[in-house]
């Protein structure tokens, strides 16, 4: 599923109306009326509704939101926030029309008689906000700043029309006030605010309304959300053995670190590596030997706890007499001169590679690594977290966690190669098409949970074309993360349990994608 900016829905909408021929007034009577429905259905048992509408045209969709909320036989109180009819927009005040005509009665407000609102809000069991929409820039000017304070201290549930007041469409960032919604009923696609943080806690439940907007004025934006749909899972051949299912080598480890090579490696295998084997120094052989069982392990020349000098001769023979079919590197391997040589050669190895963790701080290190990433012809993956990321490029954290896309782009531009941006959200970018994971959740943020992407990853690489590994992975990994918090709790959850439940992830993915259909209306957390 897409997820879009403003301007991009505003195209759609236009040449829905225009080109396609479906009238303004048709996609806004879909969008109240689904609204309607989706609010009647989460508050059966309420009576008083009040209605805030605007005077562009979220206000318009509110006003249909008011009909039906009134037709329902619902006790509906509704307000504009306009000094006068003639500032409303075209359809606003169609839908002012026809909702007067069937008995429904509105009040314009403005900062003079704002307190006849506040008292109203007292009695209301449900607030309908439709102040702004996607038509909205912040911060918010004049009394209608006054009008989302006073929403907010009410406490009462709020069902957001399309954007919770005061949010902006196009991207996290949060500025000045805005509404804090239970639920956002969103029309034809998500747009980023219902997805980044920290906006997106303040969306509430999100659904995704279809209201026939004609999705072929879209071709061109390719940024997605990952969904069971425009996901591929791999699969398995009767008529197989091991090797038919990759071998991936897992290179990382230091002393104090060993852990990262372990849970990487365990990642590799539960995930459906053919087979996996752990390259490490041989000052933790002992412990990687005893925590991996069906994992092989290759100890190698190291000192002070890392990789020695003459490591790296000793991993170009395993590589070149191995039948290795992919490489994970990075996790826990530290930093020194070895280290950084291993990291060179390997991008000279004609396998897909994984990079991640001090892999990435080690590459950072290298002049002109950019050029060397380019200049390989085999599918390479990179996934810093924010924190590697500003190494590798010199951008601030706080500029790359307000511009994850923008970023994942430019270094996926700038490397030929596949990023995997890992902040509150997970962004892939590669070539021209950018996915966003809405899965995973906050337990996640805790050591450990990068090695075992990584190892996800390196696994299915040998399984479905590089981009589409990419993208299995790293919606199995939040999923697994999910199914694990319903059973342990966010503060409980640790990386190994995103290893135990991959099994359920795959399970239920597979239902997911079994079970496809469509239905006017989506919940965000169907997916
Ligand atoms: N997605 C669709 O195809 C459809 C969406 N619909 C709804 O239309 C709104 C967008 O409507 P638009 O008229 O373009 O803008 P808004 O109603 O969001 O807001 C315009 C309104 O707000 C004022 N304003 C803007 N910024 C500020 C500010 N910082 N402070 C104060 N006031 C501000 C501006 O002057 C206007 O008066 C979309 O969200 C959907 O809800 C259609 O109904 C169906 C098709
Ligand atoms: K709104």
């Amino acid at each position: 599923m897409k997820v879009l900016k403003a301007k991009e829905m505003a195209f759609a909408d236009e040449n829905t109306i225009n080109l396609t021929g479906i009238p303004s007034l048709v996609l806004m009577e879909n969008a109240g009326r689904t609204t309607a429905q989706i609010t009647l259905d989460k508050y059966k048992d309420k009576e008083n509704f009040v209605v805030v509408a605007g005077s562009g045209n979220n206000g318009g969709d509110a006003l249909v939101v008011a009909r039906y909320l009134f037709k329902a036989g619902k006790k509906v109180k509704t307000y504009i926030l306009s000094s006068s009819r003639q500032k409303l927009s075209q359809d606003n005040l169609k839908n002012l029309e026809i909702y007067e005509n069937i008995g429904g009665e509105v009040l314009f407000i403005t900062e003079k008689n704002l307190r006849k609102l506040q008292f109203a809000l007292k009695n209301a069991d449900v607030i309908i906000d439709g102040i702004f929409g996607t038509g909205f820039k912040p911060p918010v000017k004049g009394y209608r700043e006054k009008v989302i304070k006073i929403i907010n201290n009410s406490k009462k549930p709020v069902v957001s029309v399309d954007i919770p007041s005061g949010l902006f469409s196009d991207s996290g960032q949060i500025e000045g006030e805005f509404i804090k919604a239970d639920i956002t009923i969103t029309f034809a696609y998500p747009k980023l605010c219902h997805i980044l943080y920290p906006a997106s806690e303040y969306c509430g439940e999100v659904f995704v309304v279809d209201i026939s907007i004609d999705e072929h004025y879209l071709q061109e934006i390719k940024r997605y959300i990952l969904t069971p749909k425009n996901i591929l899972l791999p699969k398995r051949k009767k008529n197989s053995h091991k090797y038919t299912y990759g071998h991936n080598l897992v290179i990382g480890g230091s002393v104090g670190k060993s852990g990262a090579v372990i849970m990487a490696s365990k990642a590799s295998t539960k995930a459906g590596a053919g087979l996996t084997t752990a390259l490490i120094p041989q000052e933790i052989n002992q412990v990687v030997e005893s925590n991996l069982i069906e994992e092989m392990s290759i100890p190698v020349s190291s000192k002070d706890g890392l990789f020695s000098k003459k490591a790296l001769g000793e991993i170009k023979n395993i590589i070149k007499k191995g039948k290795f079919s992919s490489i994970t590197i990075g996790m826990g391997m530290s930093i020194n001169d070895s280290t950084l040589s291993i990291i060179e050669y390997i991008l000279k190895v004609k396998k897909p590679i994984v990079i991640d963790a001090d892999g990435l701080n080690n590459l950072a290190l290298i002049d002109n690594f950019k050029n060397f990433l380019k200049k390989r012809k085999y599918p390479t993956i990179l996934t810093p977290h924010v924190g590697e990321m500003s190494r590798l490029t010199g951008l601030e954290t706080s500029y790359i966690n307000n511009n994850l896309e923008e970023v994942a782009k430019e270094f996926s531009k700038d490397t030929e190669s596949i990023v995997v941006l890992k902040s509150s959200r997970v962004v892939i970018a590669y070539k021209d098409e950018v996915f966003y994971s809405i899965k995973g959740n906050e337990g996640m943020a805790t050591a450990g949970t990068g090695d075992v992407l990584a190892g996800i990853l390196g696994a299915l690489v040998n399984r479905l074309e590089p981009l589409e590994a990419v993208k299995t992975g790293v919606y199995l990994h939040g999923f697994s993360g999910d199914l694990a918090v319903k059973d342990l709790g966010v503060e409980s959850l640790k990386a190994t349990d995103l290893i135990d439940y991959l099994p359920k992830a795959y399970f239920e993915l597979e239902k997911k994608k079994n079970n496809l259909s469509y239905s006017l209306v989506k919940s965000l957390k169907s997916y």
